[in-house]
């Protein structure tokens, strides 16, 4: 996992010293970004929106004790709910063929007429929400290249039914009075590194179903969480019958179609990254194909947005990890619900979904308490060598 930015990140004004005191390096970077430009049209056969935006968000890191206090702060509370990741390098992609292990680089440094490197922030990404964002864009375009639109909308057809995946969370909620529980099948992430290093993703989605988990959760992404498209295939064929979510970072339809060919039940998408325009066009394709969208939020800003769009809202997560600086804070949830945004969602009969940082009995009672009909449970499950009496010790009993 490359962490490079989080310790290389300079002020903006670092950057126009640098470039304004070499002025033919800055039309070298002007004509690098004028060809990326033009690539990306040649890229995307399907609609892929060229959005900026996310902020870094903040979060306090909840204290053990069970008592709730205003930590989520400002970040947290922040209205303004604008899409503050930037979806592409400005200065675009390279690959360092021969330089190291790693293939791909961002144009990190640029290179003047007389060899010399300098260095290249604007090129640089600002998080790893962002980093993980970019890396997707030159991932889709060798995907492309490799399985082309067309064929993967084929495999579509010969896919496995769609299941319902809002109503196996309402039906578990119902029967238990507890959150429903989406488990995640999940071997690494950027900020935990390897937690499962005797991943088997079959093995895992059955435990979770013989542990009563009423969906599953699939990380897709390679390069960050070693998961892959691969795995809800595998785990659709050997008969799991809990509904699937393709946990993926969504910028684009064709990861919406790859993950229904797939099998995939459910997508995720991530309002940090899309603004509301992109998230009505992919609710409408996912559901063109029978899937639901589990869609999620981390401020006040983004929740507020994503209400006021005019699309169906299937259910809605507030993720309590802010990806940005992988702060992990029950209270995001706790302070979201209690604003009025709480209020409209339970007045419109949302299903809320609790996300990320659930490790006990207590934790599910908060989130259960603040309004959430169900929990998405990654690492304190997916670490335990029998996920199955994971559950049972998060639920206080079986389910
Ligand atoms: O998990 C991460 O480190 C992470 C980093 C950057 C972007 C996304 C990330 N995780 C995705 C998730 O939100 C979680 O996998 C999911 O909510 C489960 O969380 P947990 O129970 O804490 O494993």
């Amino acid at each position: 996992m490359s962490l490079f930015f989080l310790s290389s990140f300079k002020k903006p004004q670092n950057f126009i010293l640098l470039h304004t005191s070499h002025a033919t390096h800055l039309s070298i970077l002007v004509v690098m970004f004028a060809a990326s430009h033009q690539n990306q049209h040649v890229f995307n056969t399907v609609r892929t929106t060229s959005k900026t935006t996310s902020t870094i968000r903040g979060g306090g890191r909840r204290p053990p004790t069970m008592k709730i206090k205003a930590a989520g702060g400002a970040a947290v509370m922040d209205d303004t709910g604008e899409v503050t990741i930037r979806r592409r390098p400005p200065a675009g992609h390279k690959e360092h063929l021969g330089m190291g292990s790693e293939r791909f680089a961002f144009k990190m440094e640029a290179v003047t007429p007389e060899g010399e490197r300098i260095d290249n922030e604007e090129n640089k990404p600002r998080n790893i929400l962002e980093e993980i964002v970019w890396y997707k864009d030159y991932e889709l375009t060798l995907m492309k290249e490799k399985m082309p639109l067309s064929l993967v909308r084929g495999q579509v057809k010969l896919a496995p039914p769609v299941l319902d995946f809002k109503q196996a969370i309402i039906d578990q909620m119902e029967k238990t009075g507890q959150p429903g529980l989406i488990a995640e099948v999940k071997k690494a992430s950027p900020s935990k590194g390897v937690i499962q290093p005797n991943f088997d993703p079959v093995k895992i989605a059955k435990a979770y179903e013989e542990g009563g988990a009423a969906c599953l959760s699939v990380l897709t992404d390679e390069k960050f969480f070693q998961g892959g498209f691969e795995n809800l295939k595998l785990i659709k064929e050997a008969g799991v019958t809990c509904p699937l979510l393709c946990k993926e970072f969504i910028v684009d339809a064709y990861q919406i179609y790859l993950a229904r060919a797939r099998g995939a039940d459910a997508i995720l998408l991530i309002t940090a990254v899309l603004d509301n325009q992109d998230l009505k066009y992919f609710t409408k394709i996912a559901h063109s194909v029978g899937m639901k969208v589990l869609l999620e939020v981390h401020t006040y800003g983004e929740m507020k947005r994503v209400l006021s769009g005019d699309f169906e809202i299937d259910l809605l997560g507030i993720n309590n990890r802010d990806l940005g600086t992988f702060k992990v804070d029950l209270n995001v949830t706790v302070e979201l619900m209690a604003t009025e945004l709480g209020k409209e969602v339970k007045e419109r009969n949302i299903v809320m979904v609790g996300e990320s940082g659930i490790f006990t009995i207590d934790d599910v009672n908060v989130v259960q308490n603040a309004g959430c009909g169900a929990i998405l449970v990654g690492e304190s499950l997916v670490k335990q060598d029998t996920p199955d009496v994971g559950i049972k010790k998060l639920f206080g009993r079986p389910l």
